[in-house]
């Protein structure tokens, strides 16, 4: 390839560490890296705009083509902490759901188990700016990121969609990969894939680096969020990309 390799990123705290690696890396030289959150870098990528990107797994079908280029991931084995529905009332009693307008995957996995595994009658709400503000009575919201690990605070009621997809399905979730649409050179794919597993290998270092007094960045990065791409996590994201397909929920 001539030119640089556009990259696109998450610009929450759970992409801190596989970001870390990259600074004054050689595979800086391959690329340029911009930022933006879910919902608008995997427009990016459908519109060819980028060329990898850290995106939401549930634009998968939208691609022509895609490729699954590093070992990482943002995954979890259980509670993650920052995918919630958030509440003043108990599940059964939600009459409304915000859906984030900065997700792709948490929609569609909110959907799935509203559907087959609660099986609760409630009405989805769109939403293109904040709304945490309208998280009130039996309206509830989706919300996922740096914004999430602070409504953790208000709301009483934390439904956390992880935790329920395991207990649903026995199997663990991935929310985002590092997706191209287009073949890359295997000399910047391996580059690539060193640089964003080293901030994995040194998580205290990317604590340190990131002063936070909302959460326990240690707790989420080493117990909620799980970072390597392993054979169970490509089983449940086929599960999972299996509903969308069924359901059609994106
Ligand atoms: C765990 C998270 O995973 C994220 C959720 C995404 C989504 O819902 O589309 C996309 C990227 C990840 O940043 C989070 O943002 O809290």
């Amino acid at each position: 390839m001539e030119r640089k390799v556009k990259v696109a990123a998450v610009s929450y705290l759970n992409t801190k560490p596989l970001l870390y690696g990259f600074r004054n890396h050689p595979v800086m030289e391959m690329m340029e890296l911009s930022m933006d959150y879910p919902a608008k870098i995997a427009q990016q990528l459908i519109d060819g705009e980028v060329d990898v990107a850290l995106v939401p797994v549930a634009i998968i079908p939208k691609l022509k083509e895609y490729h699954i280029i590093a070992d990482y991931c943002i995954g979890a084995e259980g509670p993650v902490a920052s995918v919630c529905l958030y509440s003043d009332v108990p599940l059964n009693e939600i009459k409304r759901i915000y859906l984030d307008y900065q997700s792709r995957t948490s929609v569609a996995l909110l959907k799935v188990l509203v559907r087959e595994y609660w099986k609760l009658d409630v009405e989805f709400v769109n939403t293109s700016g904040d709304y945490q503000d309208k998280i009130k009575g039996t309206d509830a919201g989706l919300v996922i990121g740096d914004r999430a690990l602070e409504q953790r605070k208000v709301s009483p009621y934390i439904y956390d969609l992880a935790e329920n997809w395991v207990r649903f399905t026995s199997l663990p979730f991935v929310f985002a990969a590092w997706i191209s649409n287009k073949p890359l050179p295997a000399a910047f794919t391996k580059e690539f894939n060193n640089a964003t597993g080293i901030g994995i290998q040194n998580i205290p270092a990317v604590v340190a680096e990131n002063p936070y007094d909302v959460y326990d960045l240690t707790t989420y990065y080493i117990h909620n969020i799980s970072y390597p791409f392993t054979p169970a996590k490509r089983q449940g994201m086929q599960k999972f990309l299996g509903y969308l397909m069924a359901e059609q929920a994106v």
